[in-house]
């Protein structure tokens, strides 16, 4: 039996994100879109037959016990009764808190990898529903196709976007999501739209004119890159991203980002990079 497992665990745009409401408990109602990209943080798993959990490789801000990846192995180890352990290292690509639901992603890829590894054979809609406790974002790497999300995330229905390229920016700023579902200047009524919509030109993103306001670095990136291409922030930020037509006109306007910012050109998935890695290996681990 295969030991080890090396996975990627793919960035996430949201192209438009929308609040349409609020739940009795104060949590926000969304509609956004979810693309994934083909920019990946790697995670490679390796079962312990001692039963604990390691992330001997990781974030050095993030603390083991708080690491996704850790409360996502412990959570799966919870709920099956599963004897085994694993080691988890993280190799970071993917900037954090910046709208690319890195943390959920690697999340996700544990409980993809370690169900496999561990032979739980908990099935896709059990592994959402784990997820979904760790983070509103996890589902949708779990399952792993573009999606129209509704619900505080959760509520996901496949889609097929067109190809594109998308130039991102990490203004290097850290904007807290809590304070920005907090701010009296959210948007928080948007009439719901349609796909068709979306693909006429509607949707935007609900927390971008607070971050401008609250973040002036924020805003002179947005700035900048929309001097090439219509620049939104993807999730709260602070990262933002512009649609471009090729790899080569995204590497050409890296070329003149500020020494301050830090950004990189990909390319947009309808299927997530886990998946089609998943797709590929031994039955016996599907
Ligand atoms: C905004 C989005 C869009 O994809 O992603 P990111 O920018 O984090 O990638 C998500 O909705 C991020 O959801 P989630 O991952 O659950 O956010 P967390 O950081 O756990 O939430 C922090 C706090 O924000 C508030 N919150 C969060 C989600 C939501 N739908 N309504 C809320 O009101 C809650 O007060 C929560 O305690
Ligand atoms: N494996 C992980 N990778 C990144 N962040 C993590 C991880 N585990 C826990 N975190 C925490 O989750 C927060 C949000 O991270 P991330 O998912 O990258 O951003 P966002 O939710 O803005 O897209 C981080 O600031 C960090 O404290």
């Amino acid at each position: 039996m295969m030991q080890t497992l090396t996975l990627p665990a793919p960035a996430k745009l949201n192209l438009f994100l929308h609040i349409t409401g609020r739940r009795a408990d104060g949590y926000h109602l969304l509609q956004t879109l979810f693309v994934f990209l083909d920019f990946a943080d790697e995670i490679t798993l390796t079962v312990r037959s001692d039963g604990a959990i390691r992330r001997p490789a990781g974030a050095d801000n993030v603390p083991e016990a708080e690491d996704l990846t850790v409360r996502a192995a412990r959570l799966l180890q919870e709920v099956t009764g599963c004897p085994l352990g694993a080691d988890i290292q993280v190799l970071k690509r993917i900037p954090m808190g910046g709208g690319l639901g890195g943390g959920s992603s690697d999340a996700a890829s544990v409980l993809q990898g370690l169900n496999r590894l561990w032979q739980c054979h908990l099935d896709e809609n059990a592994l959402a529903a784990l997820g979904l406790r760790l983070g509103a974002d996890v589902p949708v790497f779990v399952r792993g196709h573009a999606a129209w999300a509704e619900g505080v995330g959760e509520q996901l229905t496949p889609v097929v976007l067109p190809n594109s390229w998308y130039v991102v920016i990490h203004p290097k700023v850290h904007v807290p999501t809590a304070e920005l579902f907090s701010s009296p200047h959210l948007t928080r009524d948007s009439p719901a739209i349609t796909l068709a919509t979306f693909h006429g030109g509607a949707g935007l993103n609900a927390f971008q004119p607070v971050v401008e306001k609250r973040y002036p670095e924020v805003a002179e990136a947005i700035n900048w890159l929309s001097r090439y291409s219509t620049a939104k922030l993807t999730g709260s930020g602070s990262c933002l991203f512009a649609p471009v037509s090729s790899k080569q006109e995204g590497e050409k306007i890296l070329k003149s980002l500020p020494n301050k910012w830090f950004g990189f050109v990909a390319e947009g998935a309808n299927i997530s990079p886990l998946h089609q890695k998943l797709a590929i290996m031994p039955t016996l681990y599907n």
